[in-house]
């Protein structure tokens, strides 16, 4: 069983999901990489958002670029949280996928995170917040984690003196 589904709109998503993939490894959080279009293979994009729950996920995170609609369709396939990721698109720079995923009718929520890197991490770190509210090991994993980036925050000023 996994806990965190990644699902990206194409392969050509990677570059910015590894982000996310990186961070859930480092966390030790058990998670499944898909690639799913809800524009070039619709049929499989439901089938994936209504049978999520029968796989056992309890977070999906959803990266998508441009007229990025994957991760709203999604999320009116099923009733599990769906993390949204907004990937950096040539053309526009990603405030196309940003404002896609973001401006959801009510009652479709998607959590929207930033624009590429940064988005693609913080969606691993909240979607592994998600699990540790019944997680006792991902919690002590997420509280590793702010306590490396601190100390290598306190590192990185040492050259100042
Ligand atoms: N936004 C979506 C969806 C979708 O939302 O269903 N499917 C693919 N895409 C996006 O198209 C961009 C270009 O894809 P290609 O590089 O494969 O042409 C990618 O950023 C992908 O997420």
């Amino acid at each position: 069983m996994t806990d965190v589904a990644v699902i990206m709109g194409s392969i050509s998503d990677l570059s910015t999901m590894q982000n996310t993939i990186d961070v859930l490894k480092e966390l030790n959080v058990k998670y499944s990489v898909h690639v799913i279009s809800a524009h070039r293979m619709p049929q499989e994009m439901i089938d994936f958002g209504t049978n999520a729950e029968n796989a056992g996920y309890k977070v999906i995170i959803a990266g998508a670029g441009g007229a990025a609609h994957l991760p709203g369709m999604v999320a009116a396939t099923t009733n599990i949280p769906v993390i949204g990721v907004p990937v950096e698109s040539h053309a526009l720079k990603g405030m196309d996928s940003l404002l896609s995923i973001v401006q959801m009718p009510g009652g479709v929520p998607v959590a929207t995170m930033a624009i590429g890197k940064a988005g693609a991490t913080n969606a691993a770190l909240m979607a592994t917040k998600i699990c540790a509210l019944n997680n006792s090991s991902y919690l002590e994993s997420l509280k590793q984690y702010k306590e490396t980036m601190r100390n290598n925050s306190l590192e990185s000023g040492k050259q100042f003196g």
